[in-house]
């Protein structure tokens, strides 16, 4: 898939199964949307074909039956209201008038149903976009950053949505960058960057894959950090001064006595603590979470880099 001399989406490959909630991640200009707007024969791919139910979604004869999609929440004409915007889309899709209540319902905008689009907040039409894709009663749904403008209330509500519609055995396809709520909803997730896969895995597997650290607490962090560090391992002051650091403040190391370790498992620094004489007051083995994970996985195609807050400074 190519823009000019952009190559967008480059020979990616993957595919999306019914019975889960699939994240669909990378970072900014990885090439999501312009893959989502590919399976809509929004854009045409140089190369390559994207199917719905095994047919490009052109050529399939009930399309929003099939496959329900919210790609860009403010597409949509203002002047109408919410109710009339669903209801043309029903009229033109052959869809009974008793699914704009249903669905009306379903995303909580019944008592605004009959206010124009035009006076909606960005999280309201997120919900419309939904109520749309809801409308055919799609056995495949494809939502792009579908969390944004919402709620904390409306981020619950559109987890459990999810994985009720995925528990039903539909195919649920998301993009977001919220990774913690990612990691929440999707079962399975698909990562791309400069356009190319770089993951198609279990959410599971993606963070286990990726080794954590594992917290220590004593009462002698110095003692415990050079017979770490003699051992191999990679050991640095645990969370809390950390965190405080790296916010400017002054803290000598291990003042509450907690330690993040690498390179040495929790049975391996139990052992050393003992044979040194030293006591632990915690000594607790962490995932890497989904964030750290993506980090890691990404690093070498995000193109829009940030500067250190720090360097800034
Ligand atoms: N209409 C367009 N014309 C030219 N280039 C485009 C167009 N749409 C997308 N691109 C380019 O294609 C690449 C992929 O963009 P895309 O919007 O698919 O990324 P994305 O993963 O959805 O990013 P984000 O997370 O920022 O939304 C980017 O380099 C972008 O600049």
């Amino acid at each position: 898939m190519r823009y000019g001399r952009t190559l967008a989406v480059d020979d990616l490959t993957c595919t999306v199964r019914p019975g889960l909630v699939t994240g669909f991640l990378g970072p900014n200009g990885a090439g999501k949307s312009t893959t989502m707007r590919a399976v809509l024969g929004l854009e045409l791919p140089t190369a390559g074909a994207a199917l719905v139910d095994g047919r490009p979604y052109v050529e399939l004869r009930r399309p929003m039956r099939t496959m329900g999609a919210l790609l860009d929440a403010g597409a949509v004409h203002g002047g109408r209201t919410a109710r009339a915007h669903l209801g043309c889309l029903a009229r033109s899709n052959g869809i009974g008038h008793g699914r704009v209540g249903e669905v009306l319902d379903q995303v909580g905008l019944t008592d605004v149903a009959s206010r124009r689009i035009s006076g909606f907040s960005l999280g309201m039409k997120q919900r419309l976009g939904i109520a749309a894709a809801l409308l055919g009663d799609p056995a495949v749904l494809m939502f792009d950053e579908p969390l944004n403008g919402l709620d904390p209330e409306g981020i619950r509500w559109l987890r459990d949505l999810l994985r009720s519609l995925a528990a039903e055995g539909r195919t649920v396809l998301l993009s977001s960058h919220l990774m913690n709520e990612m990691a929440l909803t999707a079962d399975h997730v698909i990562v791309i960057g400069r356009g190319r896969l770089i993951a198609d895995t279990a959410m599971n597997a993606l963070a286990g894959h990726f080794q954590g650290d594992v917290l220590v607490r004593t009462p002698h962090p110095e003692r415990l950090t050079a017979v770490l560090r003699a051992h191999g391992a990679t050991v640095t002051a645990g969370d809390d001064t950390a965190v405080l650091r790296a916010h400017g403040a002054t803290v000598a190391a291990g003042d509450d006595g907690a330690l993040s370790v690498r390179d040495l498992d929790a049975a391996g620094i139990g052992a050393l603590a003992l044979s040194a004489g030293i006591a632990l007051a915690e000594l607790s083995p962490r995932g890497a979470s989904l964030e750290e994970a993506f980090m890691r996985l990404t690093e070498d195609s995000v193109e829009y880099r940030t500067t250190p807050a720090e360097a800034v400074r």
